[in-house]
C-alpha cells in the first residue's frame, strides 16, 4: 500500500502567524503519526515561512515513522541541516527564493553532475534521496543517471487538469511511473493531492510508495478534523 506522509508545513503557518506556539508543531506531529500518518514531511524554505531550522531538530526527536526533508540542496544551511537530523529520506526540490510554492521538478540533465555528487554525499550519510521531478520521460530517465534512490512526480499538472478528463490528466504520469519501475527508481508523489484525486492516482500509478500531502489536507482538518482527515486520506490509498 502507498504510504502517507503528511506535510505539515501549513501547521507552521498557522502557528507563526501568531508568533506563539499554537498550534504546537511538535503536538500535532505525534497526533498525526498516532492517526495512522507513516511519515512525516516538512520543508524548510531559506525565509522560514512556514517550518524553522528549529523545527526539523525538535521533530527528530520525536517522529517515529518516517521523516521526510525537504528542500533545495543548492543552499548550504539546507545540506548541513539534513546532514546534521539524517532523516530517512531527504527530497530535493529545485526552488528558486521568493517562490510562492513548489512549483517545477529539476532538470536532470543539465544538473546530472551536480544531482549525482548532491545525491551521493547524502546516501554516503545513510538517508535515502528522492529528487522532485515533472512527469517528462527524458527527465524521469536523466533521473536514473544520477544514483538517486526514488523521483517524487510533480503532481500539481495532474491535480489542475483532474476535473477536466482524468485520464489525460493521469497520462503523463503513468508513462513517467512505468519508466521510473523499468529503470529501477522508486517512486514518490506529492503536489495538491486531495480527497478528489488521491484514489484514482494511487489506484492507477503502479509501483507508488509514497505520497506527501499537506495543503489539501491541512484544509480538510479545518471542516473534518484532523484525525478524521488522515484516516479519509488513508482510505483513498486502500485498493478497492
Ligand atoms: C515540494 C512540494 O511540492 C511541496 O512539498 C512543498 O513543500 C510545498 O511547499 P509549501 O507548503 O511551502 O507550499
Ligand atoms: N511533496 C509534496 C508535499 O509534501 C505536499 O504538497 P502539498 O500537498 O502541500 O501540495
Amino acid at each position: 500500500m502507498t504510504r502517507l506522509s503528511v506535510n505539515i508545513n501549513k501547521i507552521a503557518t498557522l502557528r507563526n502567524s501568531r508568533g506563539g506556539n499554537n498550534p504546537d508543531l511538535v503536538q500535532v506531529a505525534k497526533d498525526c503519526e498516532r492517526f495512522g500518518a507513516q511519515g512525516i514531511t516538512v520543508h524548510p524554505r531559506p525565509d522560514e515561512r512556514h517550518i524553522r531550522y528549529a523545527d526539523v531538530y525538535d521533530l527528530k526527536k520525536i517522529v517515529t515513522t518516517e521523516f521526510n526533508i525537504e528542500g533545495n540542496c543548492q543552499e548550504q544551511k539546507f545540506i548541513d541541516l539534513v546532514l546534521d537530523v539524517k532523516p530517512e529520506q531527504v527530497t530535493l526540490v529545485p526552488d528558486a527564493e521568493g517562490q510562492l510554492t513548489s512549483n517545477h521538478g529539476w532538470d536532470t540533465i543539465e544538473y546530472r553532475n551536480y544531482l549525482t555528487d548532491m545525491i551521493s554525499t547524502f546516501k554516503k550519510a545513510g538517508i535515502r534521496v528522492s529528487i522532485f521531478v515533472d512527469p517528462d520521460l527524458k527527465m524521469v530517465e536523466g533521473a536514473a543517471h544520477t544514483g538517486t534512490d526514488r523521483i517524487e512526480l510533480y503532481t500539481e499538472g495532474y491535480a489542475s487538469h483532474f476535473h477536466q478528463g482524468k485520464e489525460l490528466a493521469l497520462a503523463p504520469y503513468l508513462q513517467s511511473a512505468q519508466l521510473a519501475q523499468q529503470l529501477g527508481l522508486g517512486l514518490n508523489a506529492g503536489h495538491d493531492l486531495d480527497l478528489h484525486n488521491l484514489k484514482y492516482f494511487s489506484d492507477n500509478i503502479p509501483g507508488l510508495l509514497e505520497v506527501s500531502i499537506g495543503h489539501a489536507l491541512v484544509c480538510d482538518a479545518l471542516y473534518y478534523g484532523l484525525e478524521n482527515t488522515v484516516q479519509m486520506y488513508l482510505r483513498q490509498l486502500t485498493n478497492g
